[in-house]
């Protein structure tokens, strides 16, 4: 059978890049809406339920519209948007995050695809607050730095209209009510809300989020050999996983740690630095916004929900 995909929202950021993930597959068919009627009521009601499975790349108010569009009990829903990540009945689309997830994605007929920032800080910390090496009521801090994509078309008009001129590095989330915070907390199993501190670059794609560790404030401290083992052997053990694990490094800079290395892959790379004698760690994940962030989660979470394993990248 050859699945039939609509991609609601098909012609921004994150449906573009889903198209071109999905250009040459000859397992789907992707059912186009015509330009000028990508907002008419009708006509995507029409094309969701005529799909086997719906992606969707919309503001959250315009997914949750598509969602009661569909009438039937076949159509399955990818939601690129916030709105659906923590809600009853949506599997979160992050398949690496435990070891049973990818099947909780292949059997879903709902599911909520993850936030290109909680991510990297899920990827991170989930492992240790399992093992028990970090504490599930940890004061815990994410920063990081994201492409300017990230904001979507508005924020890439921004950027590029201004060019050099540009802020280079701009802090935002500055009242702590950033809109990952919800999926961030419950994924990684925190008690507490991470205080969160983003930025965005003058540069088109890719990020890096890190999590610093004071751990010598923690009953028993771990060393950074325990920590880094315990998220390797968390990725090891995950069947069909994009995410790896850098050695323990000692390094003073890592020529690893640049934002853009994983542009156009789905893959995310973990790092952990830790001293010791100081009992202090940060924890650092690189990955694509776009790619692993957004679009190719999504094409990996498609495979999964149509049992097929298919390119995830971006062609060369
Ligand atoms: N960019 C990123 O890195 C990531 C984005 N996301 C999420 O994915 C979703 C899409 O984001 P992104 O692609 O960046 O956003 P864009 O603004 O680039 O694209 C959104 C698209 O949705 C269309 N649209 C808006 N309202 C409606 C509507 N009522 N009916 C039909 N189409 C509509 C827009 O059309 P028009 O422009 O003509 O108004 C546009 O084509 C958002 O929820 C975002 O938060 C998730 C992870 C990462
Ligand atoms: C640089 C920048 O502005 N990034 C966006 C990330 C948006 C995103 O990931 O959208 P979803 O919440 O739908 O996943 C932000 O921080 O809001």
């Amino acid at each position: 059978m050859v699945a039939k995909i609509f991609i609601d929202g098909e012609a921004g950021t994150t449906g573009l890049q889903i198209r071109e993930r999905l250009a040459g597959r000859r397992d789907l068919e992707v059912i186009s809406i015509a330009h000028d009627k990508r907002k008419d009521l009708e006509e995507r009601k029409r094309l969701l339920n005529l799909a086997d499975v719906a992606i969707l790349c919309l503001p959250d108010d315009a997914a949750k519209e598509s969602v009661s569009l569909i009438e039937n009990d076949t159509t399955k829903v990818i939601d690129a948007s916030t709105a659906h990540r923590i809600a009853e009945g949506w599997a979160y689309g992050f398949a690496e995050m435990d070891k049973a997830q990818s099947a909780a994605i292949a059997n879903a007929t709902r599911v909520g695809n993850p936030g290109c920032w909680p991510q990297g800080a899920i990827a991170t910390l989930r492992p240790l607050v399992e093992a028990g090496l970090v504490p599930a009521d940890f004061p815990v801090t994410v920063n990081g730095i994201s492409g300017y994509s990230g904001g979507g078309r508005s924020m890439i008009e921004d950027y590029e209209a201004k060019g050099e001129d540009a802020n280079e590095f701009a802090l935002y989330g500055l009242t702590f009510k950033h809109k990952h915070l919800p999926e961030l907390q419950k994924y990684a199993k925190l008690a507490h809300t991470p205080l969160f501190q983003p930025a965005v670059g003058n540069f088109r794609q890719g990020m890096i989020t890190a999590v610093p560790l004071q751990l010598w404030t923690l009953a028993k401290v771990p060393t950074g050999a325990e920590l880094h083992a315990a998220i390797a052997d968390h990725f090891a053990a995950i069947p069909q996983s994009f995410v790896d694990v850098a050695p323990l490094s000692d390094l003073e800079r890592s020529p690893e740690l640049n934002p853009e290395l994983y542009n156009d892959t789905n893959r995310m790379r973990l790092h952990v630095f830790a001293n010791d004698s100081k009992a202090q760690a940060l924890l650092v994940a690189v990955y694509d916004n776009l790619g692993k962030g957004a679009s190719g989660a999504a094409v990996q979470n498609l495979n999964l929900m149509l049992g097929v394993a298919a390119d995830t990248s971006l062609a060369a």
